[in-house]
Protein backbone atom coordinates (compact mmCIF):
# COMPACT_ATOMS: atom_id res chain seq x y z
CA UNK A 1 0.00 0.00 0.00
CA UNK A 2 1.28 3.39 -0.82
CA UNK A 3 -0.07 6.05 1.39
CA UNK A 4 0.05 10.14 0.72
CA UNK A 5 -0.55 12.26 3.96
CA UNK A 6 -1.37 16.07 4.04
CA UNK A 7 1.36 16.39 0.55
CA UNK A 8 2.70 19.60 -0.46
CA UNK A 9 5.05 20.27 -3.36
CA UNK A 10 5.95 23.70 -4.25
CA UNK A 11 8.76 24.21 -6.65
CA UNK A 12 11.40 26.85 -6.15
CA UNK A 13 9.80 29.07 -8.85
CA UNK A 14 6.90 29.19 -6.40
CA UNK A 15 4.48 26.83 -8.86
CA UNK A 16 2.45 24.99 -6.19
CA UNK A 17 2.18 21.39 -8.32
CA UNK A 18 0.37 19.89 -5.59
CA UNK A 19 -1.56 21.21 -2.49
CA UNK A 20 -2.62 19.34 0.42
CA UNK A 21 -2.97 15.77 -0.86
CA UNK A 22 -4.43 12.73 0.50
CA UNK A 23 -4.23 9.38 -1.04
CA UNK A 24 -4.40 5.91 -0.18
CA UNK A 25 -3.14 3.62 -3.02
CA UNK A 26 -4.34 -0.04 -2.49
CA UNK A 27 -1.72 -3.10 -3.38
CA UNK A 28 -1.95 -5.22 -6.47
CA UNK A 29 -4.33 -3.16 -7.77
CA UNK A 30 -3.79 -0.43 -10.47
CA UNK A 31 -4.66 3.18 -9.44
CA UNK A 32 -5.02 5.18 -12.05
CA UNK A 33 -4.22 9.41 -12.15
CA UNK A 34 -6.09 11.61 -14.43
CA UNK A 35 -6.44 15.01 -14.91
CA UNK A 36 -5.43 17.68 -17.45
CA UNK A 37 -2.12 18.81 -18.18
CA UNK A 38 -0.44 20.34 -15.45
CA UNK A 39 -2.68 18.83 -12.93
CA UNK A 40 0.19 17.38 -10.79
CA UNK A 41 0.18 13.83 -11.93
CA UNK A 42 3.22 13.77 -13.07
CA UNK A 43 5.10 15.34 -9.72
CA UNK A 44 2.67 12.77 -7.69
CA UNK A 45 3.79 9.98 -9.45
CA UNK A 46 8.11 11.30 -9.33
CA UNK A 47 7.08 11.54 -5.67
CA UNK A 48 6.86 7.83 -4.79
CA UNK A 49 10.42 7.40 -5.98
CA UNK A 50 11.86 10.28 -4.62
CA UNK A 51 12.64 11.48 -8.45
CA UNK A 52 10.82 14.93 -6.87
CA UNK A 53 11.07 15.45 -3.27
CA UNK A 54 7.42 16.58 -1.26
CA UNK A 55 7.91 20.28 0.34
CA UNK A 56 5.93 18.79 3.30
CA UNK A 57 3.89 15.98 4.14
CA UNK A 58 4.72 12.15 4.23
CA UNK A 59 4.50 9.45 1.62
CA UNK A 60 4.48 5.82 3.11
CA UNK A 61 5.01 2.66 1.32
CA UNK A 62 3.77 -0.39 3.60
CA UNK A 63 3.49 1.83 6.51
CA UNK A 64 7.05 3.35 6.29
CA UNK A 65 8.14 6.69 5.15
CA UNK A 66 10.02 6.90 2.11
CA UNK A 67 12.10 9.31 3.27
CA UNK A 68 13.79 6.77 5.53
CA UNK A 69 14.90 4.81 2.54
CA UNK A 70 18.20 5.52 0.38
CA UNK A 71 16.63 7.36 -2.83
CA UNK A 72 18.70 4.95 -5.15
CA UNK A 73 18.00 2.21 -3.66
CA UNK A 74 14.08 3.07 -3.50
CA UNK A 75 14.31 4.15 -7.01
CA UNK A 76 15.64 0.79 -8.22
CA UNK A 77 13.10 -1.35 -5.96
CA UNK A 78 10.31 0.35 -7.94
CA UNK A 79 9.16 0.07 -11.54
CA UNK A 80 9.65 2.91 -13.67
CA UNK A 81 7.71 3.15 -17.22
CA UNK A 82 7.88 6.59 -19.37
CA UNK A 83 6.00 8.14 -22.14
CA UNK A 84 9.20 7.05 -24.95
CA UNK A 85 10.53 4.18 -23.30
CA UNK A 86 13.31 5.97 -21.68
CA UNK A 87 15.51 3.55 -23.77
CA UNK A 88 19.00 4.53 -24.21
CA UNK A 89 19.66 4.52 -27.94
CA UNK A 90 23.21 3.00 -27.90
CA UNK A 91 22.17 -0.16 -25.60
CA UNK A 92 21.22 -3.09 -27.36
CA UNK A 93 17.26 -3.97 -26.41
CA UNK A 94 18.75 -6.94 -23.88
CA UNK A 95 21.17 -3.96 -22.08
CA UNK A 96 18.14 -1.76 -21.88
CA UNK A 97 15.93 -4.34 -20.21
CA UNK A 98 19.17 -5.89 -17.76
CA UNK A 99 20.15 -2.18 -16.57
CA UNK A 100 18.95 -2.58 -13.19
CA UNK A 101 19.80 -6.28 -13.06
CA UNK A 102 23.72 -4.72 -13.77
CA UNK A 103 23.51 -2.15 -11.73
CA UNK A 104 23.14 -4.54 -8.88
CA UNK A 105 25.50 -7.11 -9.62
CA UNK A 106 23.69 -9.49 -11.40
CA UNK A 107 26.36 -11.66 -13.39
CA UNK A 108 25.86 -10.67 -17.52
CA UNK A 109 24.83 -14.62 -18.13
CA UNK A 110 21.96 -14.73 -15.67
CA UNK A 111 20.82 -11.08 -16.65
CA UNK A 112 20.65 -12.19 -20.31
CA UNK A 113 18.51 -15.29 -19.39
CA UNK A 114 15.98 -12.92 -16.93
CA UNK A 115 16.43 -10.32 -19.99
CA UNK A 116 14.79 -13.06 -22.62
CA UNK A 117 11.84 -14.56 -20.08
CA UNK A 118 11.09 -10.95 -19.72
CA UNK A 119 10.61 -10.36 -23.46
CA UNK A 120 8.48 -13.61 -23.37
CA UNK A 121 6.31 -11.91 -20.56
CA UNK A 122 6.00 -8.66 -22.27
CA UNK A 123 4.92 -10.42 -25.95
CA UNK A 124 8.37 -9.92 -27.78
CA UNK A 125 10.02 -11.47 -29.92
CA UNK A 126 13.54 -12.99 -28.19
CA UNK A 127 15.15 -12.31 -31.83
CA UNK A 128 14.81 -8.47 -31.59
CA UNK A 129 17.18 -8.79 -28.22
CA UNK A 130 20.39 -7.85 -29.98
CA UNK A 131 18.92 -4.80 -31.60
CA UNK A 132 18.99 -1.23 -30.76
CA UNK A 133 16.18 0.84 -30.07
CA UNK A 134 15.85 2.86 -33.13
CA UNK A 135 15.50 -0.70 -34.76
CA UNK A 136 12.07 -1.23 -32.99
CA UNK A 137 8.43 0.31 -33.56
CA UNK A 138 7.48 2.43 -31.15
CA UNK A 139 4.80 -0.01 -30.03
CA UNK A 140 8.28 -2.71 -29.67
CA UNK A 141 9.74 0.24 -27.68
CA UNK A 142 7.02 0.92 -25.15
CA UNK A 143 6.74 -3.22 -24.35
CA UNK A 144 11.36 -2.64 -23.77
CA UNK A 145 10.47 0.23 -21.62
CA UNK A 146 7.99 -2.54 -19.48
CA UNK A 147 10.31 -5.09 -19.44
CA UNK A 148 12.95 -3.12 -17.92
CA UNK A 149 10.51 -1.83 -15.74
CA UNK A 150 9.50 -5.40 -14.68
CA UNK A 151 13.04 -6.81 -14.33
CA UNK A 152 14.31 -6.48 -10.50
CA UNK A 153 10.71 -7.76 -10.00
CA UNK A 154 9.37 -4.58 -7.89
CA UNK A 155 6.09 -4.63 -6.12
CA UNK A 156 5.28 -1.43 -7.48
CA UNK A 157 5.30 -0.05 -11.64
CA UNK A 158 4.75 3.86 -11.92
CA UNK A 159 3.88 4.15 -15.85
CA UNK A 160 3.48 7.89 -17.07
CA UNK A 161 1.62 8.12 -19.81
CA UNK A 162 3.38 4.94 -21.57
CA UNK A 163 1.30 4.57 -25.07
CA UNK A 164 1.02 8.71 -25.10
CA UNK A 165 3.63 8.22 -28.03
CA UNK A 166 2.07 5.54 -30.35
CA UNK A 167 -0.77 5.60 -32.61
CA UNK A 168 -4.41 4.94 -31.77
CA UNK A 169 -4.48 0.58 -32.81
CA UNK A 170 -0.95 0.18 -30.96
CA UNK A 171 -2.22 2.00 -27.90
CA UNK A 172 -5.75 -0.39 -28.25
CA UNK A 173 -2.88 -3.21 -28.06
CA UNK A 174 -0.57 -1.92 -25.38
CA UNK A 175 -3.60 -1.38 -23.23
CA UNK A 176 -4.98 -4.78 -23.45
CA UNK A 177 -1.76 -5.94 -23.45
CA UNK A 178 -1.01 -4.48 -19.71
CA UNK A 179 -4.80 -5.42 -18.69
CA UNK A 180 -3.06 -9.16 -18.78
CA UNK A 181 0.04 -8.60 -17.68
CA UNK A 182 -1.84 -6.87 -14.78
CA UNK A 183 -3.99 -10.04 -14.00
CA UNK A 184 -0.62 -12.16 -14.11
CA UNK A 185 1.81 -10.32 -12.20
CA UNK A 186 -0.78 -8.28 -10.13
CA UNK A 187 1.41 -5.45 -8.72
CA UNK A 188 0.69 -1.90 -7.25
CA UNK A 189 0.23 0.10 -10.51
CA UNK A 190 0.21 3.70 -10.13
CA UNK A 191 -0.81 5.11 -13.99
CA UNK A 192 -0.69 8.58 -15.42
CA UNK A 193 -2.83 9.72 -17.86
CA UNK A 194 -5.26 12.58 -19.61
CA UNK A 195 -7.17 9.73 -21.04
CA UNK A 196 -10.56 9.14 -19.12
CA UNK A 197 -11.15 6.37 -21.64
CA UNK A 198 -8.10 5.21 -20.83
CA UNK A 199 -8.13 5.41 -16.90
CA UNK A 200 -11.58 3.66 -17.15
CA UNK A 201 -10.35 0.83 -18.66
CA UNK A 202 -6.87 -0.02 -16.76
CA UNK A 203 -8.32 1.55 -13.39
CA UNK A 204 -9.45 -0.23 -10.66
CA UNK A 205 -9.26 3.14 -8.82
CA UNK A 206 -9.90 6.49 -11.01
CA UNK A 207 -7.77 9.42 -9.20
CA UNK A 208 -9.75 12.45 -10.70
CA UNK A 209 -7.56 15.78 -10.02
CA UNK A 210 -7.60 19.18 -10.94
CA UNK A 211 -5.30 21.71 -10.76
CA UNK A 212 -2.86 21.53 -7.79
CA UNK A 213 -3.54 17.49 -7.83
CA UNK A 214 -6.95 18.85 -5.97
CA UNK A 215 -8.66 15.50 -6.31
CA UNK A 216 -12.44 16.36 -7.74
CA UNK A 217 -13.41 12.23 -7.36
CA UNK A 218 -11.59 8.91 -6.42
CA UNK A 219 -13.67 5.94 -7.28
CA UNK A 220 -14.10 2.83 -9.18
CA UNK A 221 -14.80 3.23 -13.36
CA UNK A 222 -18.61 2.37 -12.53
CA UNK A 223 -18.97 4.64 -9.23
CA UNK A 224 -17.78 7.51 -11.16
CA UNK A 225 -19.50 6.50 -14.46
CA UNK A 226 -22.78 6.28 -12.27
CA UNK A 227 -22.42 9.15 -9.61
CA UNK A 228 -20.12 11.79 -11.11
CA UNK A 229 -19.64 13.90 -7.58
CA UNK A 230 -19.74 17.60 -9.47
CA UNK A 231 -19.77 18.87 -12.83
CA UNK A 232 -16.82 19.15 -13.45
CA UNK A 233 -16.42 15.26 -13.03
CA UNK A 234 -19.60 15.00 -15.55
CA UNK A 235 -17.86 17.43 -18.00
CA UNK A 236 -14.46 15.59 -17.87
CA UNK A 237 -15.76 12.42 -18.21
CA UNK A 238 -17.78 13.39 -21.02
CA UNK A 239 -21.49 12.88 -19.54
CA UNK A 240 -22.06 16.05 -20.59
CA UNK A 241 -21.46 15.80 -24.40
CA UNK A 242 -23.84 12.68 -23.64
CA UNK A 243 -20.70 10.24 -24.73
CA UNK A 244 -21.86 8.05 -21.38
CA UNK A 245 -25.87 8.78 -21.51
CA UNK A 246 -26.42 5.75 -23.68
CA UNK A 247 -30.47 5.16 -24.73
CA UNK A 248 -31.45 1.66 -25.81
CA UNK A 249 -32.86 2.11 -29.82
CA UNK A 250 -34.71 -1.33 -31.42
CA UNK A 251 -33.64 -1.90 -34.49
CA UNK A 252 -34.85 -5.23 -37.13
CA UNK A 253 -31.78 -6.98 -35.37
CA UNK A 254 -32.17 -6.32 -31.95
CA UNK A 255 -31.76 -3.66 -29.17
CA UNK A 256 -28.77 -1.07 -29.46
CA UNK A 257 -27.07 1.35 -27.38
CA UNK A 258 -26.61 4.98 -29.12
CA UNK A 259 -25.20 7.66 -27.23
CA UNK A 260 -26.36 11.67 -27.00
CA UNK A 261 -24.98 12.44 -30.99
CA UNK A 262 -27.47 9.47 -31.82
CA UNK A 263 -23.85 7.10 -32.64
CA UNK A 264 -24.32 3.29 -32.14
CA UNK A 265 -22.01 2.16 -28.93
CA UNK A 266 -22.67 -1.27 -28.71
CA UNK A 267 -25.52 -3.89 -28.81
CA UNK A 268 -27.62 -4.89 -25.06
CA UNK A 269 -27.08 -8.62 -25.09
CA UNK A 270 -28.18 -8.83 -21.39
CA UNK A 271 -31.07 -7.00 -19.88
CA UNK A 272 -29.55 -6.62 -16.11
CA UNK A 273 -26.31 -7.64 -15.06
CA UNK A 274 -26.04 -7.92 -11.31
CA UNK A 275 -23.44 -6.31 -9.20
CA UNK A 276 -20.19 -5.82 -11.27
CA UNK A 277 -17.05 -3.99 -10.62
N1 LIG B 1 10.63 21.36 -12.28
C1 LIG B 1 9.59 22.20 -12.24
N2 LIG B 1 9.76 23.51 -11.90
C2 LIG B 1 8.69 24.34 -11.84
N3 LIG B 1 7.42 23.97 -12.10
C3 LIG B 1 7.21 22.70 -12.46
C4 LIG B 1 8.27 21.75 -12.55
N4 LIG B 1 7.74 20.55 -12.93
C5 LIG B 1 6.42 20.76 -13.07
N5 LIG B 1 6.10 22.04 -12.79
C6 LIG B 1 4.75 22.65 -12.78
O1 LIG B 1 3.96 21.97 -11.83
C7 LIG B 1 2.62 21.80 -12.32
C8 LIG B 1 2.28 20.32 -12.37
O2 LIG B 1 3.12 19.70 -13.34
P1 LIG B 1 3.06 18.13 -13.65
O3 LIG B 1 4.09 17.84 -14.68
O4 LIG B 1 3.11 17.38 -12.39
O5 LIG B 1 1.60 18.02 -14.25
P2 LIG B 1 0.93 16.88 -15.14
O6 LIG B 1 -0.46 16.78 -14.69
O7 LIG B 1 1.77 15.67 -15.12
O8 LIG B 1 0.98 17.54 -16.58
P3 LIG B 1 1.18 16.85 -18.02
O9 LIG B 1 -0.04 16.02 -18.27
O10 LIG B 1 1.26 18.04 -18.93
O11 LIG B 1 2.46 16.07 -17.95
C9 LIG B 1 2.60 22.49 -13.67
O12 LIG B 1 2.11 23.80 -13.48
C10 LIG B 1 4.04 22.50 -14.11
O13 LIG B 1 4.32 23.58 -14.95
Amino acid sequence: MIEFRSVTKTYPDGTAAVADFDLVIPPHRTTVLVGSSGSGKTTLLRMINRMVEPTSGTIEIDGASILDRDPVKLRRSIGYVLQNGGLLPHYKVVDNVTTVLRLEGTPRRQARDRALELLDTVGLDRALADRYPSQLSGGQQQRVGVARALAADPNILLMDEPFGAVDPIVRAELQTETIRLQSELEKTVVFVTHDIDEAFLLGDQVVILEKGAQVAQIGSPSEIIENPASEFVASFIGAERGARALRTKRTDHGTVLVDGTGRTQGVLVDDLVEGGA
